[in-house]
């Protein structure tokens, strides 16, 4: 058996495959999707070579069939992802038709067309992270069976880079509430030497995390949303109110003003064609008529001074509204652009650096500027780590990221690309001297004065560049920086090797 609690963690999984299941089901908005058996996968025969010879025959039987249900699980996951997005289309437009609607009524805010969509964007984003757990879940099941047989080094490797894609990941997962402290919790974990039988588990925990923070966003977006709704409801009710009432109040006002002139006429036929008394009689008649127009008028204002009133309290809460609507969207913007950057570093993330990437390739693709792309690692970063602690750690690399962000152009452009390692984009490049402004970031790095626990510390970095030449993708020149990186550190680091 190995060496980890197989009980425990079998039910771990039990759990978060319910789970799952629950979010499934909350996507699963349509019934007319028939979601298929799949064929047992790669996992099932991971989970095999796991038990198999050393567990009894009943209990192996039925890890058997825990490890289909599993495969099952992940393949309804993957079907149910592609549904979503399709839904999701669905859901865009209506997002779409909603805001439209919003617009129309007046006080919708500006772009709200964006910060609606941009909610039905962010959920889909989180099943992406779901689905990449479920990958290095099983990376970490395999890595786990392979502990046995590999040597400790290339174990290790593995291993590091494992912990390196799960800590990214809690990076750019963002999420508030509750779950932060717990995902805290989990990245300094992930920072020290786990054993490889671990990391199961703490995959585990992670899907757990993640599928709880998602919920907890869209609890309090379909709160907003309700709330908005409500609020929307009864402006309308209002005006509805507000606008036949205005309508009878003028009917009711022009009534009384015929009337009143209808008087007003007849008195003054009265004055030419009547004697003094008969005179008198009809002016008193008419005044007596003229006085109950005058307390129905006073009436008439009284109404139409509600209707100010009701006026008023409309415009304070379209106000409201407006304002609430506002504070949304601007939570929305900033978590936006959020998932864009580094929590650790502040500067741009992974995700960050494609987007960029990808338009600055489009640019090299049409105008043919020169375009380089530098991979940077930093040198021994584990001792420092393990030496100082990764705290100290931490604030080395928040330490590097600012200072290659002073040391580039404004055009030029910077990202955390993992772990110690950093992507520099540097477009329009004097083809000649490409060399410079490399030495000046592998010098800038080189010069900051580090002082852990009162030891002056001097970090260097290794540095692999290249051009984009004719017929390259972004993978291939991102491989070639990559290979170029790798002989910077053969060569004995702090160095630049440019292909
Ligand atoms: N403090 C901290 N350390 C990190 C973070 N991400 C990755 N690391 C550490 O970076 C170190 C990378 O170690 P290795 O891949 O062995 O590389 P290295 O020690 O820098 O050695 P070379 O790259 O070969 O020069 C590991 O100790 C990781 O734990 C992070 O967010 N914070």
């Amino acid at each position: 058996m190995n060496n980890f609690d197989d009980n425990k963690m079998l039910k771990e999984l039990a759990s978060v495959i319910n789970q799952l299941e629950t979010v499934q089901s909350d996507l699963q908005q349509s019934d007319s999707f028939s979601v298929p058996v799949p064929a047992v996968g790669r996992l099932t025969s991971q989970w095999h070579k796991m038990f198999t010879g050393e567990a009894s025959a009943a209990q192996a039987a039925q890890q058997g069939q825990l490890a289909s249900t599993l495969a099952q699980q992940l393949d309804r996951l993957r079907t149910s992802h592609d549904r979503l997005q399709h839904i999701q289309s669905i859901s865009d437009k209506k997002l779409q038709q909603a805001s439209i609607q919003l617009q129309q009524s007046g006080f919708s805010p500006a772009q709200s067309d964006e910060w609606l969509t941009s909610i039905s964007k962010k959920e889909g984003s989180h099943q992406g992270q779901l689905l990449q757990l479920l990958d290095y879940y099983q990376i970490a099941l395999a890595n786990s069976i392979a502990s046995r047989s590999k040597s400790e080094s290339e174990q290790q490797g593995n291993q590091h880079k494992l912990c390196s894609r799960m800590l990214q990941l809690i990076d750019e997962l963002h999420f508030s509430g509750p779950v932060t402290i717990e995902l805290a919790k989990l990245r300094h974990q992930l920072q020290q030497d786990i054993a490889p039988a671990l990391l199961p588990s703490i995959c585990i925990k992670l899907i757990d995390l993640t599928i709880e923070g998602y919920r907890f966003e869209r609890k309090n977006s379909t709160k907003f949303l309700s709330n908005l709704n409500s609020h929307l409801e009864k402006v309308h009710r209002n005006f509805a109110i507000t606008c036949s009432e205005g309508q009878s109040l003028f009917d009711a006002r022009t009534h009384h003003g015929h009337h009143i002139s209808g008087e007003l006429r007849a008195i003054g036929e009265h004055l030419c064609n009547q004697t003094n008394e008969q005179l008198k009689a009809d002016i008193e008649l008419r005044m007596h008529s003229i006085n109950h127009i005058l307390v129905q008028n006073d009436r008439l204002q009284e109404r139409e001074q509600t209707l100010l009133q009701r006026m008023n309290d409309m415009d304070q809460q379209i106000q409201t509204l407006k304002e609430e609507a506002d504070n949304f969207k601007q939570q929305l913007n900033t978590q936006n652009d959020k998932l864009f950057i580094d929590s650790l570093t502040q500067i741009h993330n992974r995700a960050g650096m494609d987007q960029r990437l990808d338009i600055e390739y489009r640019q090299w693709l049409r105008y043919e500027k020169p375009l380089c792309v530098a991979l940077l690692d930093i040198d021994y970063f584990k001792e420092v780590n393990d030496k100082y602690g990764h705290l100290a750690g931490d604030k080395a690399l928040r330490l590097i990221a600012r200072t290659l962000e002073k040391s580039i152009r404004g055009s030029d452009f910077v990202a955390r690309f993992g772990g110690e390692e950093f992507i520099v984009l540097l477009n329009n490049i004097d083809q000649e001297n490409i060399e410079v402004p490399l030495q000046k970031l592998r010098e800038s790095i080189k010069r900051i004065p580090f002082k852990f626990k009162e030891d002056p510390v001097t970090i260097t970095i290794s540095l692999g560049a290249t051009l984009f030449r004719a017929g390259d993708s972004i993978h291939s020149a991102i491989e070639r920086a990559d290979q170029a990186l790798y002989r910077a550190k053969h060569a004995g680091r702090d160095q630049i090797v440019i292909d």
